[in-house]
């Protein structure tokens, strides 16, 4: 029993997800997805603005089995603030099959910085969502930008579409790769071609250092929780227009969705709509993955 209550609208997530009908390309990733305590042994931050329920490494190995992937990629979420315990926990049980995404501090050492590196983390995430966290300065970000760029890592940005233009010269200034959650969070009730999609698709088309997530249609469609229908043409657009630097995750366990919880291999069902192709399918979820965050292994196996 954890030490901790979740909130009290939180929603569990999917315990039966269907068998997905479409078959994801061998040696998959899931590039997006999170550990959550269990809190008796790994606290959730006292900063945090909400409580989920734990979310363990091995229902989260047991939903990559069932979903048919072959990896993962945690990202560490507000809850656990800067303590990346829960996930150097999973990424140190993976048996090399999970990288991790942290949340670190200006000040942080370089002996945790390497004990990190040597764990498995290959970035930081900077976090710009009013209602999950006060984001830090641009001045401590750009320190921790220059701390971790020596390591090779890159910096995932989550934040809002309306924010976005505030945010760009900032975001353009940062001096490694830079993967940007749920395609910047856009307002789908806004046409593809409108001025805000449009902002993001120039800082993709302007920056090659860029990558996107094409994940999360739950957090983003208004049409309601089946096939999240007008999502699909900005996922698609960014994953036709950018295949090299597109990235795919199921956001397991789905933290602070209050509308609906999604079923899993639904949302692995979506894939064939965004990545019509097999060849954007092996991109989006197994070449561009590799190549960001198993670097090495990818380049022994197919060459630099
Ligand atoms: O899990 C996600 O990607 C989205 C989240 C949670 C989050 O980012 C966090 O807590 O760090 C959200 O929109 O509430």
């Amino acid at each position: 029993m954890s030490a901790f209550t979740p909130d009290a609208d939180w929603l569990h997530w999917h315990l039966s997800p269907k068998k997905p009908d479409f078959v994801p390309p061998e040696g998959a990733v899931d590039a997006h997805c999170h550990v959550f305590g269990p809190g008796d042994q790994f606290p959730f931050a006292p900063e945090r603005k909400y409580t989920p329920c734990d979310a363990s490494k091995d229902q989260l190995w047991a939903l990559r089995d069932h979903l048919g992937f072959s990896r993962n990629v945690i990202v560490q979420a507000t809850c656990h603030g800067a303590d990346n315990r829960a996930l150097v926990d999973a990424l140190e049980h993976s048996g090399g099959l999970a990288r991790g995404v942290a949340t670190v501090r200006p000040d942080i050492s370089d002996e945790e910085l390497q004990a990190l590196h040597a764990a498995g983390v290959r970035g930081v995430r900077f976090n710009f969502v009013k209602r999950l966290v006060d984001a830090l300065p641009f001045d401590s970000l750009h320190t921790v930008a220059e701390r971790i760029k020596p390591l090779g890592w890159h910096i995932v940005i989550y934040f809002e579409a309306q924010e976005l233009p505030e945010l760009y010269d900032f975001f353009t200034s940062l001096p490694t790769t830079i993967v940007v959650d749920h395609m910047g969070r856009p307002d789908v009730s806004k046409p593809v071609e409108g001025e805000e999609f449009q902002l993001f698709i120039r800082l993709l088309r302007e920056n090659s250092n860029f990558w996107s997530k094409v994940s999360c249609p739950e957090r983003l469609s208004l049409t309601g929780p089946d096939t999240y229908d007008d999502v699909v043409p900005f996922a698609r657009h960014v994953v036709e227009q950018f295949p090299e630097r597109v990235l795919w995750g199921t956001d397991w366990p789905h933290p602070n969705m209050k509308s609906h919880m999604p079923d899993d291999g639904a949302l692995v069902d979506m894939i064939p709509r965004i990545a019509p192709t097999p060849e954007l399918q092996q991109k989006l979820l197994v070449e561009n993955p590799m190549r960001l965050y198993w670097p090495e292994e990818w380049e022994a196996q197919h060459g630099a």
